[in-house]
């Protein structure tokens, strides 16, 4: 957001958060990025979506700093990851799809702990933890350690922790991973609030239906390349399929789920 000072009105900076450039990265001798070129804006919600081992966690990875040794240009915020520089992470939230959290330590404990990682005081982090536990509806265990938390309340500890620094941009892998019915209602909300505000939000999941809802653009990645990039609308107009699904099982050209299924059964029934 941009102080226009003549009209005194808020605008948004519509240039790119986020920049790639001919992304290139290999693990031992093959690519698994193979050129990725993206520009991302404030407040889009894109669906980054892909079969397993398309790159899709490589490619977030990178662009917070976990992962190295790729070529071609990163841009976060104008920084770059390999600059070593940390002022951008800052601005940044992150639902890794498998988390490392600390089980003995409680829900309080770990969200003030992550809080004052980001940079706010303890004070904040705590107050703004537990409002947003009781949001959750977890008011009952902010003292809990987070080791007897069923998979659900974790995921929810773990959202919150993404949130407490108010970041422009937020990675979620399988966000919505364990939570039930109404709270994936509340999450979409949330999600789509943020970006209202200019917030930008890249979503990797492989649930086809909420990615459909849920994304203003949506950019599919296959073999390390992208694929399709565009609204669903504007996916569907390509590939004259109806659900996102079907377009996923088009563009990345499978249609042998049935065989598949079949050969399966029948090694499972070889007793
Ligand atoms: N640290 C690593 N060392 C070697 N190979 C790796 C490493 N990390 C990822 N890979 C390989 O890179 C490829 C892409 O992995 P990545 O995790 O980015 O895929 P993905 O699209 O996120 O998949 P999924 O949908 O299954 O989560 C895979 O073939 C994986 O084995």
């Amino acid at each position: 957001m941009i102080y226009n000072g003549e009209g005194g009105n808020m605008t948004i900076d519509n240039s790119p958060v986020i920049t790639l450039r001919d992304l290139r990265k290999k693990f031992a001798d093959s690519y698994v990025l193979n050129g990725i070129d993206l520009d991302v804006h404030p407040g889009q919600i894109i669906g980054y979506i892909g079969p397993n081992g398309a790159g899709k966690s490589t490619t977030v990875k990178i662009m917070l700093g976990l992962v190295e040794g790729y070529t071609g240009e990163v841009r976060i915020f104008g920084a770059s990851p390999s600059d070593g520089g940390v002022e951008y992470k800052k601005r940044i939230g992150y639902v890794p799809e498998v988390a490392e959290m600390y089980d003995t330590l409680t829900a309080r404990e770990y969200l003030t702990f992550i809080g004052e990682l980001y940079g706010l005081s303890f004070m904040e982090a705590e107050s703004k933890a537990k409002r947003l536990m009781e949001m959750f509806g977890l008011r009952g265990v902010f003292n809990v350690r987070i080791a007897t938390f069923s998979k659900g309340m974790k995921q929810k500890v773990l959202i919150i922790s993404s949130l407490l620094h108010n970041p422009d941009i937020l990675f979620l892998d399988e966000p919505l991973s364990g939570l039930d019915a109404n709270s994936v209602m509340v999450v979409k909300e949330i999600l789509a609030l943020l970006a209202a505000q200019g917030k930008t939000v890249f979503y990797s999941s492989h649930i086809m239906d909420v990615v459909e809802k849920i994304s203003d653009r949506i950019i599919l990645l296959d073999g390390g390349r992208i694929v399709a990039d565009g609204s669903f609308e504007q996916l569907k107009g390509q590939s004259q399929e109806g659900s996102l699904e079907q377009i996923f099982n088009q563009l990345t050209g499978f249609n042998e789920h049935r065989e598949i299924a079949e050969q399966f059964v029948a090694i499972v029934q070889e007793v």
